[in-house]
């Protein structure tokens, strides 16, 4: 079932090409308009494009404190204690990355250092078009809320009078959500961007979505602050002759039942073991509820590829830069040091992604399509600006000026020059 390519076709097919993330040109211009309808319109624009999109309008935008409230009730104790585990894990983990402002130099006369401050309102983007992810609301709230944003606002669709499912509010709550409002898709974009009559203007937006939200961030980003333009989920796995075929083939269909596009790898010095996960890949997508998401994404997006030795792998996987990496070989640490390019890494038989994706502490939000080449997942430091600041007594500008003043007339800056030199009387 997934296909066995050579070192050159695969190369050709999924490194050499375009990886760009596709939002194609009738994506774009749809978000454009509608962006600048939101922009000019408001919460008018807002009706119009839930109700054309997600053919839903709620009575209110805002979920209120009573239906909050009302969630915890309606949701299981075993839900509710699973996602409470799960969230101080991923507080724990999340916690050590904050950071303090720091002084560089402090002598009597200079003085120089960084302010670490919170981002002030950060947007929350929830996907709810085909599935509902609790979990991608305590990834992306909950280092939020770490860092000490003042007001985390969440955003998720709603097609039904149902509204949002009590599992994201309780999630919401437990995360440190501040307000919720049902609506999503670029409208949702448009309206934390710039804010409407009902739903407030936010500084920063983060969270995944489908191509017409990413295409909708990349748009107002300028205007506002982005985490990243997140593409389809992939997963890369590195295992030798010793792994357990039908582990690699779960964890393959586990990536492969996000989207249609998802895209799965496999590089292995092993053409056996290749070739048992491809029956293992048949025969567990024969129990899969969803499979007609996940076929599609293994026929037209993924690859076996047989390697000459680990190395190889190791130099495949980094040009391929993927979203989640396992490494399913014996002593799995001591292959850590090879990874250059990959968004998060799963060591070892027993640690599949979804322990990642739900419960182990790292986030789930991390950069696709080749991107982990040049950007991280999604972390406390998404929510803080570092600001610098100096201080230079006379004496220290004194020592400075003639080289401040070479390098300003050297630009032909002689106003900057001129600062310095007011306070020298040279
Ligand atoms: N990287 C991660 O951490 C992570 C986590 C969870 C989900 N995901 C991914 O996020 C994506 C979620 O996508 P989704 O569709 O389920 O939810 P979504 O909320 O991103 O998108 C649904 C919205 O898209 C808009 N839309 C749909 N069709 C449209 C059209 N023709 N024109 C204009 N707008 C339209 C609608 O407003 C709808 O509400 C999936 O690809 C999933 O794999 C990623
Ligand atoms: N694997 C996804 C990120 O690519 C995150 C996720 C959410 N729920 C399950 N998985
Ligand atoms: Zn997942």
């Amino acid at each position: 079932m997934i296909p066995k390519l050579s070192n050159d076709e695969y190369m050709k097919r999924f490194i050499n090409g375009n990886r760009k993330i596709s939002m194609n040109t009738e994506i774009i211009e749809t978000a454009l308009n509608v962006i600048k309808d939101v922009r000019l319109n408001g919460d008018k624009a807002l009706e119009k494009y839930a109700e054309k999109f997600d053919g839903f309008i709620p009575e209110d935008w805002e979920v209120s404190e009573e239906e909050r409230k009302q969630a915890w009730n309606n949701i299981s104790p075993n839900v509710i204690d699973s996602l409470q585990k799960a969230a101080a894990n991923i507080r724990s983990f999340h916690r050590k990355q904050l950071t303090q402002s720091r002084i560089m130099e402090m002598t009597d006369d200079i003085i120089s250092g960084q302010l670490f401050r919170p981002i002030e309102r950060v947007g929350v983007y929830v996907p709810g078009g085909t599935a509902s992810y609790p979990s991608t609301v305590l990834m992306n709230a909950i280092p939020a809320a770490i860092a000490g944003v003042d007001e985390i606002i969440m955003v998720t669709p709603v097609r039904s009078e149902h509204g949002i499912s009590p599992v994201l509010l309780v999630a919401a709550d437990i995360a440190g959500v501040n307000k919720i409002y049902q609506i999503g898709g670029i409208q949702a974009i448009a309206a934390l961007a710039y804010g409407t009559s009902t739903i407030p203007k936010v500084d920063k937006i983060v969270g995944p979505g489908n191509a017409y939200v990413a295409a909708a961030k990349s748009i107002v980003y300028g205007d506002v602050g982005i985490d990243m333009i997140a593409g389809p989920s992939e997963v890369a796995i590195i295992a030798d002759k010793n792994a357990n075929p039908a582990y690699i083939a779960a964890d393959l269909l586990a990536q492969a039942e996000h989207d249609q596009d998802a895209r799965t790898f496999l590089f292995s010095t092993s053409s056996t073991l290749v070739d048992e996960v491809s029956i293992e890949i048949n025969k567990q997508l024969a129990e899969l509820p969803r499979k007609e998401i996940a076929t599609p994404s293994l026929l037209n997006n993924s690859a076996a590829v047989v390697v000459d030795n680990l190395y190889t792998a190791f130099r495949l996987v980094n040009q391929l830069a993927p979203e989640h990496l396992e490494i399913v070989l014996e002593n799995p640490l001591s292959w850590l040091g090879l990874v250059k390019n990959a968004g998060s890494v799963f060591l070892g038989e027993n640690t599949p992604e979804a322990v990642g994706d739900y419960f182990g502490g790292p986030n789930h939000v991390l950069p696709t399509s080749g991107n982990a080449r040049f950007s991280s997942g999604l972390s406390v430091d998404d929510f803080i600006k570092k600001t610098t600041y100096l201080y230079y007594s006379e004496k220290a500008l004194g020592n400075a000026a003639e080289h401040i003043m070479t390098i300003a007339n050297e630009e032909k800056l002689t106003g900057h020059a001129r600062a310095v030199q007011i306070r020298m009387q040279i």
